[in-house]
């Protein structure tokens, strides 16, 4: 894959589902290392948006580029590898509660294990040294064995987000990843988020509906407003107009 290329590029994308437009004309490039977030009210494109960077759906219109080849054009093993570059975490976890930590853990081999090494490490784990090492920079390595289902929110989505480092991928998704969080464990899941971005050098992108942690966490907010990027701004150059013209209710 072409190193130099853009992370994503996105041209003259958009998506529909039926007649319905759920994103229009999005231009975009996000190069490695960017820490970028994406705002806008519910509805706005921002999981739509997140599932066409991880290429788990196709664009209607436009070109999705991911580490410089065109997701369209990608027969399924190459889209395969390209998937595995890109680690996202969704809001509700996405974790088999029933199963222990490490072995929701390890699911971030799944895409580089055999079917009989996935299978037999649910019985006897293996590559523990690695699950307790990302454990370890969530903060939980003590919850190695627990039962997923016995931890609480905030710890479960450390395990999803341990389970992405397992996977090493070139960039992390977050798709609304504290919004089942209270405002600590909230804060702490940003924190984290940012800590392994900016330590591991990963491009991040986050859809967040808090715009003050879009603000104090990321270098560069998207904002989209019914399908369309109504503004594309350094953190820093945000201004209060811009968020209430983001956030209106009136056409
Ligand atoms: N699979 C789908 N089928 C039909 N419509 C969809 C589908 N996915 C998204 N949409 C529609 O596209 C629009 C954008 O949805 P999306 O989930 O991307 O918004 P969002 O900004 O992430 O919203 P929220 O903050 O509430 O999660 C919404 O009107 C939604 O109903």
């Amino acid at each position: 894959m072409n190193s130099s290329a853009p992370v994503f590029e996105l041209k003259h994308v958009s998506k529909q589902f039926g007649r319905f437009e759920s994103l229009a004309e999005i231009n975009l490039q996000i190069r490695a290392g960017d820490r970028v977030a994406l705002v806008g009210s519910s509805g706005a494109g921002k999981s739509t948006l997140i599932s066409l960077l991880n290429g788990t759906q196709l664009p209607t219109q436009g070109e999705v580029w991911v580490l410089g080849r065109n997701v369209a054009h990608l027969r399924p093993k190459l889209l395969r590898q390209v998937q595995r570059q890109i680690g996202t975490i969704y809001q509700q976890f996405h974790l088999v509660d029933n199963l222990r930590v490490i072995h929701n853990v390890n699911a971030g081999h799944l895409g580089r294990w055999s079917f009989i090494k996935a299978a037999a490490s649910l019985i006897y784990p293996m590559e523990v040294e690695t699950a307790v090492k990302a454990l370890a920079q969530v903060g939980i390595p003590e919850k190695l064995y627990e039962r997923t289902d016995k931890l609480s929110g905030g710890q479960q989505q450390r395990v999803a987000i341990a389970r992405v480092l397992v996977q090493n991928p070139t960039a992390i998704l977050a798709d609304e990843p504290i919004s089942s969080l209270d405002p600590e464990r909230s804060r702490e899941i940003m924190d984290l988020l940012r800590q392994l971005s900016v330590e591991t050098g990963k491009t991040l992108v986050t859809s967040v509906h808090a715009i003050e942690f879009a603000r104090s966490h990321y270098q560069r907010i998207i904002g989209l407003r019914q399908g369309r990027i109504l503004f594309d701004t350094e953190a820093a150059a945000l201004c209060d107009a811009m968020i209430e013209e983001l956030y209106k209710t009136n056409n």
